[in-house]
């Protein structure tokens, strides 16, 4: 089993490229099925996800070649439009390939949505959105099928802002006959990224980071190039590292109007930060104010951040809150963390923290990808070694998360312990 092995590192200091984004990648790489001709992707990241859905578009007969940041797809060759329901479900967004595949060819099976689990991720606004379009939706136990004799362009309100369903929904409209609009849309950079990749094939789509977009069908798309939007929740993530203990952190390559409001809590709470046009840089004056923070859709705080925040606020003397809009129990990290010593405690889907407490060194488990962020600022402030196991859900939303980190200061390795070790160590740190 893979561990990761933090140590107390003192102050961070470096520059990290910050690779493109994972949630932009997902949808654009599944989005390239709608395409007529060849499409190069720029920016794609190394990560676990990746790899799955670039291993489902050879299984449906679509091209996919990566190198480093770049994949190449030939949606032309594509025979089957039926996905093999462990992988659909061995990562989240495998929704948009429904939508994508659906729009093409008017059916699709495909597994239910799996990802990080907060107790409750329903889907009933993608099918929604099928269903409005024009399409039957049957849910079988392990898997569902989408199918339409023709897809009509619809009105569709959501009935929650969702990303994932805004952008499943201009995959699906974009072939649909006529004219598809969508009220109380997600405005996240990542659905404008992939409206703005949609439209580089040939679409018609306009509105994108309204709340209301419209969408023309059309018939053919062509295929083109795209560079991925950077990974906003990576950036803030190393911003944050650099006031775990007075550091200086510069993330490069990044957009900071998309990090508004991580930067402005950063600040408030003592950071000092300098933006320039595509890079922002952290510094850390060794002094944390405590604050609240409320997680929501874009442009509020993102929740993806909210956890790798609870591991920064652990250093802020007095007590801060933590609660979560989008995944109100998005709080698993909050019982490791007590195992560091961490003064914490949810009490009715808010984390109360108790800052500026020293933290100490344990096993710990990451039960989610950001989940496992947080126990890794957390474990670089605490005195003595870190363990994290649940590394696998690390490393579907992290490219070469320990080289990076490293190239900061901070003292990180990756362990492979056989089942003995590991037991042996878990027993002596219960
Ligand atoms: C792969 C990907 O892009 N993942 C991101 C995406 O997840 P995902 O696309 O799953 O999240 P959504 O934006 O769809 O979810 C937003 C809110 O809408 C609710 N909802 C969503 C769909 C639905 O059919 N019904 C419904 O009620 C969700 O429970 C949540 O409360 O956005 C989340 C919110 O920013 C991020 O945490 C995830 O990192
Ligand atoms: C929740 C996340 O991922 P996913 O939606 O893929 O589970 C995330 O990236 O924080």
């Amino acid at each position: 089993m893979k561990v990761i092995q933090a140590e107390y590192s003192g102050q961070l200091n470096g520059t990290v490229h910050i690779p493109g984004a994972k949630n932009s990648s997902l949808a654009v790489l599944a989005a390239a099925c709608l395409a007529d001709d060849q499409v190069t992707l720029e920016g794609i990241p190394c990560i676990d996800d990746v790899r799955l859905v670039t291993e489902i578009c050879r299984d449906i007969g679509m091209e996919a070649r990566q190198t480093g940041g770049q994949v190449v797809l030939d949606p032309r060759w594509i025979h089957s439009a039926a996905i093999d329901p462990g992988k659909a479900s061995g990562y989240r967004a495998s929704y948009y390939f429904a939508g994508a595949l659906l729009s093409k060819f008017g059916s699709v099976t495909i597994g239910f949505p799996g990802g990080d689990d907060f107790v409750s991720r329903p889907f009933d606004q993608h099918i929604k959105v099928f269903e409005a379009l024009g399409a039957k939706v049957r849910l079988y136990p392990e898997y569902y099928s989408v199918q339409a004799a023709e897809l009509k362009g619809a009105d569709i309100y959501f009935d929650t802002v969702t990303s994932g369903a805004t952008m499943n929904a201009m995959l699906a409209a974009v072939r649909a006959k006529g004219r598809t609009q969508l009220h109380n849309a997600a405005v996240d950079p990542e659905v404008v990224d992939t409206a703005a990749f949609l439209n580089r094939l040939g679409a018609r789509r306009y509105g994108a980071g309204t709340n209301t977009i419209r969408i023309e069908g059309v018939a053919y798309l062509n295929g083109g190039t795209h560079t991925i939007i950077p990974d906003r929740l990576i950036a803030g993530a190393f911003l944050m590292a650099a006031g775990l203990n007075g550091g200086q952190v510069t993330v490069m390559d990044v957009i900071p109007e998309h990090l508004t409001a991580c930067l402005s809590k950063l600040e408030e709470i003592g950071l000092q930060l300098h933006r320039g046009e595509n890079r922002i840089t952290a510094y850390g004056t060794g002094k944390l104010k405590a604050t609240r923070i409320r997680a929501g859709m874009y442009p509020s705080f993102a929740t993806d951040l909210q956890q790798p925040m609870t591991a920064l606020l652990l250093q802020a003397k007095g007590r801060s809150i933590v609660a979560d809009r989008v995944y109100p129990k998005r709080f698993a990290h909050v019982p490791q963390l007590r195992r560091l010593g961490a003064e914490i405690e949810q009490r009715q889907e808010v984390a109360h923290i108790r800052g500026g407490r020293p933290l100490r060194g344990g096993w710990v488990h990451a039960t989610d990808v950001r989940a496992g962020t947080c126990l890794l600022l957390a474990g670089l402030a605490a005195e003595g070694s870190t363990c994290i196991t649940g590394v696998d859900h690390i490393e579907r939303g992290y490219e070469d998360i320990i080289g990076s980190f490293r190239s900061i200061g901070a003292k990180l390795s990756l362990r492979e312990l056989d089942e003995g070790e590991l037991s042996d160590r878990i027993h002596m740190h219960r």
